[in-house]
């Protein structure tokens, strides 16, 4: 089989199935939005976007969110090790968390890995509260570490991509979400 690094764009598309339309996705982005209204009503938040493929759900949730919202972001990654899965920090978020209110934004929560470690960061970090929104669960049967507070939609338990999730780096603008075609 080819090395997936090399396959072109299109090649996953071909092996793939929307698995949620653009008006699906919306429709979820419009839901989180109103849930997040509902828990944060008067409150000032500091969004923190997972970077890279928390981007698209920060861009669509901002313009949907009219709360007084400051924005930074981080990056930690999964890294698979040969000694079982680890966090690499990549870039921690700029602004003092001390006493905020801090939403943290990613687009799945797979093994919730990394969800845990954000959170765990945040708190260190001395956040009065944290609440996590991501546009995806997957479906996988794990007992994860942590739920999210703020669902969008639940994806079965296959590779996903599209809307900030990417496959081998392609896809993440797709307005749609996609899961590979196990072959
Ligand atoms: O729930 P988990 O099993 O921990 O996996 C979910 C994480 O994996 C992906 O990030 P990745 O490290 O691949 O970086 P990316 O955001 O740049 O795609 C995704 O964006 C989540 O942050
Ligand atoms: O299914 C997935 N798709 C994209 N990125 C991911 N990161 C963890 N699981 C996934």
């Amino acid at each position: 089989m080819q090395d997936p690094h090399t396959q072109s764009p299109d090649y996953w598309l071909a092996n793939s199935d929307v698995v949620f339309t653009e008006a699906e996705v919306t429709q979820a982005l419009d839901r989180m939005a109103h849930a997040l209204h509902e828990r944060l009503a008067g409150q000032s938040i500091l969004l923190l976007c997972v970077m890279r493929g928390g981007l698209y759900l920060a861009g669509q949730l901002m313009q949907r969110l009219q709360l007084p919202a400051r924005l930074d972001y981080l990056q930690a990654n999964r890294y698979h090790g040969t000694s079982g899965s680890d966090i690499v920090w990549a870039k921690a978020p700029e602004f003092d968390l001390a006493g905020q209110t801090v939403v943290v934004l990613d687009d799945i929560l797979d093994e919730g890995i990394t969800l845990a470690e954000v959170v765990r960061h945040c708190q260190q970090a001395g956040a009065k509260q944290v609440l996590t929104a991501v546009l995806t669960d997957k479906d996988n049967g794990l007992t994860k570490p942590l739920k999210a507070d703020v669902v969008g939609l639940t994806v079965p338990n296959r590779y996903v991509f599209g809307c900030g999730m990417d496959v081998y780096g392609w896809w993440r603008n797709l307005p749609e979400i996609r899961a590979l075609r196990v072959a």
